[in-house]
């Protein structure tokens, strides 16, 4: 039976009701709309407003199912990835040559003065030029001339936009290239070294880095990038999202595989009363420990150096906490489980663990883009690390298959944190209180 609301009215009303929201929004705080004129803005802020907040989601979720539905089955497969990879093809070149860089901001330049300029060749800028147009980057106001949209901007000035587009083509594309030979050669490895990535570069993710210092730029660029702006899950709100003031006065908390300790830092500003040791390969040491004396919080933040897969040092024994934040969905469960038992070993009985990770949501709980990237994620850790992100039962499974006496006793986080949670992990007692 055909429903009383069938979906394009359904979604055309939702748009409609969204857009008023957020245009209500700007008028009332003087921020000027969305466009893709030169001068629109880069960004429009609309975090801090919930309510503006919730109907640019569900804009973005209703236009994108509303565009799906028009296309239809067919067209929608038959256009499969078609814009999207020769579109990154066509950025990867124009940031290339820095054609970007070389768009005045507030004037059009002609097309042949931009060849010039970037030494793309004149024959080749005007097809991979118009193929960004026709996606909002740059605009061709008259024929032959290019100015600035917002979108294109942001890749004129900001390194970590353009490492956006760099990390994708460059190195996720050969390495999604790989899949269905990473899948036939490795189906149920749990090595890290069985990557898709492997297969495209002939080396580990890092491995490859450390002989190709760009890929390690770029990386950093566009981890920073990409852990900025909506997804970010700060330091400060890690500091924020869990109770650390209920732990006890002098409180060990150990950060494994907590890099320089920027996430202890901050934690340690916000609860002078803890304490932290940091641990991490021997060479972050002198950055950790600069880093904390530039906090000011050298007092209370040290660094040993330790490999997580080793018994944890006697002065890690029974500590209040045990913190991996983004360590284990870099790892699969085999790997997690040789991190978690020295872990588990070390707690007393009012130790805890703290996992600071995704936790995929159920299938068909979430807006479909917003799943969409947390299973992109998912597929980036396989293709990288074979590692993978993990659902609350996967979680679940992985602590018991530890020790069985380890238990979730709290999943926090939100709002605060956008797209980690903090999954708190603590030991079942026995009858005799251990
Ligand atoms: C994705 S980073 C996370 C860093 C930090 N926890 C954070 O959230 O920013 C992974 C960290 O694990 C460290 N790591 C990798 N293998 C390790 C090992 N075997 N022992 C100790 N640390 C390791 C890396 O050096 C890196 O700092």
């Amino acid at each position: 039976m055909a429903s009383s609301n069938p979906p394009l009215s359904r979604l055309a009303e939702e748009i409609a009701r969204n857009s008023k929201i957020l245009l209500d929004h700007l008028d009332r705080s003087g921020l000027p709309q969305p466009s893709f004129e030169r001068d629109g803005p880069l960004r429009t802020p609309f975090e801090n407003d919930d309510t503006a907040s919730a109907a640019r989601t569900a804009l973005i979720e209703a236009t994108k199912e509303l565009h799906v539905l028009a296309l239809g089955p067919e067209e929608t497969t038959r256009f499969f990835c078609f814009n999207e990879i020769y579109l990154l093809g066509a950025m990867q070149v124009l940031c290339h040559f820095k054609v970007p860089q070389n768009v005045p901001d507030t004037a059009e330049i002609s097309f042949s003065e931009l060849a010039s300029r970037t030494g793309l060749s004149e024959a080749l800028l005007p097809r991979f030029l118009r193929m960004a147009a026709a996606n909002y980057y740059f605009s061709e106001p008259r024929p032959e001339f290019v100015c600035h949209t917002p979108w294109s901007r942001t890749l004129a000035h900001d390194e970590g936009m353009q490492a956006c587009v760099w990390f994708r083509y460059a190195e996720m594309l050969p390495a999604v290239a790989k899949f269905v030979d990473m899948v036939e050669e490795f189906p149920n490895s749990p090595e890290p070294q069985d990557t898709a990535f492997r297969l495209a570069f002939g080396d580990s993710f890092f491995g490859y880095k450390e002989k190709h210092p760009l890929h390690m730029l770029k990386f950093g660029q566009f981890v920073s990038a990409f852990a900025s702006g909506e997804t970010a899950d700060s330091a400060e709100s890690i500091a924020q999202a869990y109770p650390w003031d209920c732990l006890p006065e002098g409180s060990l908390i150990v950060d494994v595989g907590g890099g320089t300790g920027h996430i202890s830092a901050a934690i340690s500003r916000a609860h002078p009363h803890l304490r932290f040791q940091v641990q991490d390969f021997a060479d972050l040491r002198e950055e950790s420990i600069s880093l904390a004396k530039h906090r000011g919080v050298s007092e209370r933040v040290s660094f040993t150096a330790h490999n997580f897969f080793d018994p944890q040092p006697p002065a890690a024994q029974g500590a209040a906490v045990f913190f991996l934040r983004n360590i284990l969905h870099d790892w699969s469960d085999v790997y997690c489980r040789r991190i978690l038992k020295p872990i588990a070993e070390a707690m007393g009985p009012s130790s805890r663990i703290i996992v600071s990770d995704i936790i995929q949501p159920q299938a068909g709980t979430m807006l479909k883009t917003r799943d969409a990237r947390i299973r992109a994620l998912d597929l980036t850790m396989l293709s990288m690390f074979n590692a993978k992100e993990r659902s609350y039962e996967d979680w679940e499974r992985l602590l018991t298959s530890v020790n069985s006496r380890l238990r979730i006793t709290d999943v926090l986080g939100r709002p605060l944190m956008r797209r980690d949670t903090l999954i708190e992990v603590q030991l079942r007692q026995l009858e005799d209180g251990t």
